[in-house]
């Protein structure tokens, strides 16, 4: 079986601190059997201050490095196509042009959760955002990419990369294997990833239920940009919307960005201030959900409702059937008609039968038609 990894985009996630911004996606599509694209080189976007490696002396970004000769065809061996297991980043391009003309999603944040970001290798991580910088040019309005690890060296080395290739942002999780004890051991780790790329925006990537890290994000943001000038806000992948609303009502001062990270309750966490959200559902409700927020934007509050539940029942009822990031790729495979291929291990594909479930409750709730199908797809709809 060949298992080609790709990354994750936002449906990815609005990254800007505009209540009205298009949600961001997370995650990085994977593909099958197409020919990878070797990233080019060099930082991308609106001219911010990066330098592309060759012009940065003695500076080395070892991971990222080893990669450009991995890539090579001629020395893979491979005739071009990627081998089993492997990021095909072809498919990349396409599907930005996806999410910005079929999702009207115009952020995306890169090596996430839907990614997969974390059982990618530092090198992999590198050549995924870089296809993403580049394939984004003058399409995207902000990549932001996760840059968190176990290792605060390599987390350090992706910020770095993240600065030089010409991204917006970049993000971490807390590290959840020897795992900070409290707020200010955090804070330790988070500002020493934040300072090797002191130009970029840093957001910090709330995931408790994923990274055992209980801290309360209303704890941590506390004092926070004296010690991480560059924090610009929070991404906030949990259901407990005291600590939400806190970390707004405490900041309101404060020009952050507090992305919310739960599709399924996201009207609330708007009423509580939500200034974006970033998810995994935007990579295929990214229409659905922007509808939402312009109702809400113009306080028809009756339509946001209704939309937020009509997005409920159909995370409800995948929910029910065991739902993550494989049945997720899954989704976007059938929606986008653009192959996310396998997850890599420990996850396993998602089953047939979900699919078909899925497509059906799709189909059901109007989310999809039979014109939306790609061609690629289209045996699904007979
Ligand atoms: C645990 C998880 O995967 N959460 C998703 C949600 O979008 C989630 O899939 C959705 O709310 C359905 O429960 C996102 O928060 C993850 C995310 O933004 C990412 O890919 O980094």
């Amino acid at each position: 079986q060949g298992q080609v990894p790709s990354s994750q985009l936002l449906g990815s996630r609005s990254c800007a601190p505009v209540r009205s911004q298009t949600p961001a996606l997370a995650g990085t599509p994977r593909a099958e059997g197409t020919p990878p694209v070797r990233p080019a080189l060099g930082c991308g976007r609106r001219g911010r201050n990066c330098s592309s490696r060759a012009g940065r002396g003695g500076h080395v970004v070892r991971g990222c490095r080893d990669k450009e000769r991995a890539w090579e065809p001629e020395r893979s061996g491979t005739g071009g196509l990627a081998a089993a297991g492997e990021i095909n980043f072809s498919v990349i391009g396409r599907y930005v042009d996806y999410l910005v003309e079929e999702q009207g999603v115009k952020n995306v944040f890169v090596n996430g959760t839907t990614g997969e970001g974390l059982s990618l290798s530092i090198s992999e991580r590198c050549q995924v955002a870089e296809e993403w910088v580049t394939k984004g040019k003058n399409k995207l309005d902000q990549i932001v990419i996760h840059v968190g690890a176990l290792s605060l060296k390599e987390s350090q080395e992706l910020a770095q990369h993240a600065a030089e290739i010409g991204a917006d942002g970049i993000a971490v999780i807390a590290p959840f294997f020897l795992k900070p004890w409290n707020k200010d051991v955090l804070i330790n780790f988070l500002k020493e990833v934040a300072a090797a790329a002191p130009a970029l925006p840093f957001y910090y990537y709330h995931i408790p239920a994923l990274t055992g890290v209980k801290i309360r994000a209303e704890e941590l943001l506390d004092g926070i940009q004296d010690k991480i000038p560059s924090f610009q806000g929070l991404k906030f992948s949990d259901t407990d919307l005291l600590d939400f609303g806190q970390c707004v009502d405490q900041n309101r001062q404060r020009q952050f960005a507090f992305l919310f990270g739960v599709d399924e309750q996201l009207l609330s966490a708007l009423v509580m201030g939500a200034t974006g959200a970033v998810g995994s559902t935007y990579n295929y409700l990214g229409k659905k959900t922007k509808q939402m927020l312009e109702a809400f934007e113009r306080k028809d509050f009756s339509s946001a409702l209704n939309h937020q539940f009509c997005i409920q029942r159909f995370i409800n009822f995948v929910v029910k059937l065991g739902f993550g990031v494989s049945q997720t790729k899954a989704i976007m495979t059938l929606v986008s008609g653009i192959p996310m291929g396998p997850p890599r291990l420990p996850l396993q594909k998602a089953s047939r039968e979900f699919t078909d479930n899925a497509e059906a409750k799709l189909k059901s709730l109007d989310f999809l038609s039979c014109t939306d199908l790609k061609d690629g797809n289209m045996e699904a709809c007979s």
